[in-house]
């Protein structure tokens, strides 16, 4: 809906009135089409100004009605009609101005802007191009340059920015609508030819090949597969060189292939999904909207390795007075110095001032007695992180919340040692903890609803994206990754080469494949475990233990000191010891022909398509056993969590909506079809949620969960 109002006089209000974000839905629209008319046909009015209620001017297209049939008055003639008035139009942003909502501002005469707010045309996000004149007024209005970086990354830009590129006219930190509306009065009556965007020739560019293609080869490099920034930089090719209504044209027929795609459907699906898990519940039926987050003033983090060190960075960038504790002097010394130097270097880059103030050191965990909440982030190793949890239970004062941050290690085992088991929750942090978007928050069977409401609000202001999941070996993200690794290394026996598998998994859009990914993160983290587990044995290559297979691979390479690029050799060789480029290794060759000799495994033939199937078919079999298991709510938080800490193609939707878009039928039948030629692999039995799901007609990954819900509760 949009409200119409006369104020001051001669100005025409048009308030914009759809919560929270002022989305342009059908009705938007159509109240837009109205008011104006009504502004324009009435005489006492000289100019008008456009805002939204509630301090935001518009989030864009209701992205919920691109599933449904186009109803209502379609955007780009509403934006040319406020274009062409023959009075001054304004619009006065607040809040956020993006998509559709800054194709809105674009069309009117002047923009306004208050300080805070927020401009963009992020529709590239969503899989779609700004297709309401976006990609062919912002070029004309601030250049092709600076239009194709704000086009294809779908970046928000400050109202500073916004000024300093020339969107917007003025800035205000004042009330934007009253600022406005002087504004408007001042314009009353003033020619307009000079303001209509859309008649604007686009600047010229020296060299306008060279700039394209250069944009182009950077656009292709980083999609990793992803269609809309391409059709983006094509978009705004045409602005540059064809009159508008051309340019318009190709504009609509470019948005025409996105909007129907796949990729679309799944990073609109992302979109909501993101927001989704926000909105967590566990098992026992407690949720976000029901659970009151404890008030957290003061912050602990204790263990300054690198995990430890990004997360107290991150808890000072958002704010909060840190307590760092490490037991040994000199590490923390050396944490001490490059702790701050991260400070500054992200003060620097984010132009603020940096917070090295909000973080203490200390080597005495007795200076933890009055913080509300610590995040231990010793070792992984289960007697160290017990010993440190009776300390922490002996030392901090009663009702503080105990985090751990682990990846994967027993969160219920930790909370046995303390005397309020009900306060101890696990916080997955990603690597680097100051940099990665995702944070998995553990419950255990005795986390108290209160205790998790609190991790996940610590986590959104540290700007993580926190999923609420259940405690087992691995958690979600781990869990599913185990299976994944363990079938790259099955693939090597049979006849692969870590090149191959990493090149199918980086053409399908990782941004690194998984043998790429092991000798970053060090063979060696995962050989402990095994170590630990009794799996690995040193000296032997047994390729069956536990009565299932299993592959010595990683074990062997151990061994051999081959760690991976600390050690300058894995499953790659580097020039030298830290360094990042991986050469293909003809010693990694010549020893898997020896290994499979040994073994009397005959190499075969194997293609991209095996490859893609059996890395991540049974990661996806596995995400259906952890729906089935109640370990993540719904399909939203699995992919959430592979998309933002794993690098899983965001345009891919996650793992589960992949295998929605795949069918689950195919999927069903493949594993059914490797679990026969490998039955040595237990997991790659198709779990009983897939099978059901195929069974009642493969319904759409947004109806999983009532599935989900029927089965648990006929169990
Ligand atoms: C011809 C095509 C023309 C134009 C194409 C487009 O315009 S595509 C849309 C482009 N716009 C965007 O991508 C903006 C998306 N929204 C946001 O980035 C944020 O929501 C925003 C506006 C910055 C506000 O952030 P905030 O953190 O305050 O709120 P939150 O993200 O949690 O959103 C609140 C609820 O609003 C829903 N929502 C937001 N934007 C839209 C939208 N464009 N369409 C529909 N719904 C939207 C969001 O899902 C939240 O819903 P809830 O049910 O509360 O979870």
């Amino acid at each position: 809906m949009a409200q119409y109002s006369r104020i001051s006089g001669s100005v025409g209000l048009i308030t914009l009135k759809n919560p929270p974000v002022n989305a342009l839905s059908a009705a938007v629209r159509q109240g837009i089409v109205d008011t104006v008319e009504k502004a324009l046909c009435d005489p006492q009015v000289k100019s008008v100004v456009i805002c939204g209620q509630d301090g935001v001017f518009c989030g864009g297209a209701d992205v919920k009605e691109f599933e449904k049939s186009m109803s209502g008055p379609p955007l780009i003639p509403m934006i040319h009609s406020i274009e062409c008035a023959t009075k001054p139009m304004v619009a006065a942003i607040e809040g956020s101005a993006l998509g559709g909502g800054l194709e809105l501002a674009l069309g009117c005469h002047y923009r306004i802007a208050h300080s805070k707010a927020r401009l963009g045309l992020p529709e590239v996000t969503l899989g779609l191009l700004p297709a309401a004149g976006g990609s062919q007024r912002l070029p004309r209005l601030i250049g092709v340059p600076a239009a194709l970086d704000l086009i294809t990354t779908g970046r928000h830009v400050t109202a500073a920015e916004a000024l300093q590129l020339g969107i917007v006219d003025q800035v205000t930190d004042h009330k934007t609508v009253d600022a406005a509306v002087k504004f408007a009065l001042s314009v009353a009556g003033k020619p307009l030819d000079a303001r209509r965007i859309s008649t604007y020739p686009c600047p010229v560019v020296t060299d306008l090949d060279a700039l394209f293609e250069d944009v182009m080869q950077k656009v292709r490099q980083s999609a990793r597969g992803a269609i809309a920034p391409i059709a983006c930089v094509q978009a705004v090719r045409a602005a540059a060189t064809l009159p508008y209504t051309r340019g318009m044209e190709r504009e609509k027929e470019l948005m025409a292939t996105l909007f129907t795609s796949g990729q679309a459907r799944a990073l609109q699906y992302n979109f909501f999904a993101q927001r989704a898990v926000g909105k967590w519940r566990m098992p026992s039926g407690a949720r976000w909207d029901t659970s009151t987050p404890r008030p957290v003033h003061k912050v602990a983090v204790i263990g300054l390795g690198t995990m430890g060190r990004g997360i107290a960075v991150a808890l000072a960038q958002a704010g909060l007075p840190v307590v760092t504790v490490e037991a040994q002097e000199k590490q923390l010394m050396e944490a001490k110095r490059v702790m701050s130097d991260m400070l500054k270097r992200g003060a620097k880059r984010r132009g603020v001032a940096p917070p090295l103030d909000k973080i203490s050191y200390s080597s005495n965990i007795q200076d933890l007695a009055d913080v509300d909440l610590v995040i231990e982030a010793v070792f992984e190793d289960m007697d160290l992180k017990k010993k440190v949890f009776l300390q922490l239970s002996a030392v901090c004062k009663p009702g503080t919340l105990l985090c751990t941050n682990t990846s994967g290690l027993d969160v219920d085992q930790l909370a046995s040692q303390t005397r309020n088991p009900e306060l101890v929750v696990g916080m997955h942090f990603f690597a680097p903890a100051h940099v990665m978007k995702l944070l998995e928050v553990v419950y255990g069977p005795r986390s108290s609803p209160q205790a998790v409401a609190t991790a996940m609000q610590l986590g959104k202001k540290m700007g993580k994206i926190s999923v609420a999941v259940g405690n087992c070996r691995g958690f979600v993200g781990n869990r599913m990754l185990k299976l994944y690794t363990e079938q790259a290394s099955f693939l090597l026996e049979e006849g692969a080469t870590p090149d191959l598998v990493d090149r199918a998994i980086e053409e399908f859009g990782f941004p690194m494949g998984v043998f790429r990914m092991s000798d970053l993160s060090g063979l060696d983290i995962g050989w402990r475990v095994r170590k630990e587990m009794k799996l690995a044995v040193p000296g032997q290559s047994a390729r069956i233990r536990e009565g299932r297979r299993y592959s010595p691979l990683g074990d062997l390479l151990c061994e051999q000191g081959r760690f991976g690029q600390k050690t300058g050799r894995g499953w790659y060789r580097y020039n030298k010891p830290g360094d990042r480029v991986a050469h293909s290794d003809p010693w990694l060759h010549h020893f898997l022909e020896e290994y499979r000799a040994q073994h009397g495994l005959v190499a075969r033939r194997i293609d991209q398509q095996e490859i893609l199937e059996r890395c991540l078919y049974p990661m996806i079999n596995e995400g259906f056993r952890i729906l089935q298991d109640g370990i993540a709510a719904g399909p939203e938080d699995i992919d959430v969590i592979y998309v933002f800490g794993y690098g899983w193609p965001r345009h891919c939707g996650g793992p589960m909506f992949y295998a929605s878009m795949v069918g689950l039928e195919k999927v069903l039948e493949r594993l059914e079809h490797y679990y026969q030629a490998h039955p040595d692999v237990p997991y790659l039995q198709p779990c009983s949620l897939l099978r059901r799901l195929v069974a009642i007609g493969s319904p759409p990954v947004q109806k999983w969960r009532e599935v989900i819900k029927n089965l648990h509760s006929q169990l």
